[in-house]
């Protein structure tokens, strides 16, 4: 299964994502600068955390128009997988890929804390290795994680089921519903706060973000049996 992990000018949770996906899964990965317009090689892409553009104009707007973003569009429509944490969700919003907005944390403040989430679906590529109700200790890093979406767009999200995490016992930012990530619809699209690439070793003070990278291999895995099989 092959990784990409796009860089910005402003990315810095990028070595991360490449450490996470070599370490935990063994797996060949590549960062792939902005200007690229095709990653048709690629079976995941990772949109990693950090400040693209220095967070201008709002979290993820620039880097939305970068020639890459037009590259994820397509391969999102295929089915690939596609991730994007913290900056990666502002991103994947910005351009449209997932619904709702980040705001500013209600606090004003930066927030820099490991974070109790709770699993709400665990039938998803990111997530089969979970089970639904686990409670997961996994850091969080950001200025504008408040999520916000409309009222007709949370009812769509909850009732397919697209919450994928919501905090626990806890609102680090204001979140409304306490969303900490979301999927598409067709559920190969996924964003969070939240840095699972974080939490993959006791040393970093949580491995339970192992289980989100394992996941990805194992629906990656099944789909090339079902392909194979049909
Ligand atoms: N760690 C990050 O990706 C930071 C995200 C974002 N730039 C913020 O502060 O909200």
């Amino acid at each position: 299964m092959k990784f990409a992990v796009l860089v910005f000018p402003g990315s810095n949770c990028d070595i991360d994502a490449v450490k996470a996906v070599e370490d935990v899964l063994q797996q060949p990965v590549d960062t792939v600068w902005h200007t690229t317009s095709d990653l048709s090689e690629y079976d995941c892409i990772i949109v990693p955390g950090g400040f693209s553009y220095g967070d201008y104009l709002r979290c993820g707007a620039m880097a939305s128009l970068s020639p890459v973003m037009e590259a994820v569009k397509v391969e999102a429509a295929k089915g690939k997988f596609i991730v994007g944490i913290c900056n990666g969700f502002q991103i994947l919003t910005e351009t449209g890929l997932l619904p709702g907005a980040l705001r500013h944390n209600d606090t004003m403040q930066f927030r820099c804390d490991i974070t109790p989430l709770v699993v709400e679906n665990a039938d998803t590529p990111f997530t089969r290795e979970y089970s639904k109700g686990d409670v997961i200790n996994i850091p969080i890093a950001h200025g504008e994680g408040n999520y916000i979406a409309d009222e007709e767009t949370l009812a769509r999200l909850n009732s397919n089921n697209q919450v994928v995490f919501r905090y626990h016992e806890c609102n680090p930012n204001g979140s409304v519903e306490r969303i900490a990530g979301i999927c598409n619809e067709a559920g190969n699209v996924l964003g969070m706060m939240p840095h699972p690439e974080r939490a993959v070793s006791d040393l970093l003070g949580s491995a339970d973000g192992k289980a989100f990278f394992t996941s990805i291999l194992k629906a990656w895995e099944a789909r090339v049996h079902d392909h194979q099989r049909a």
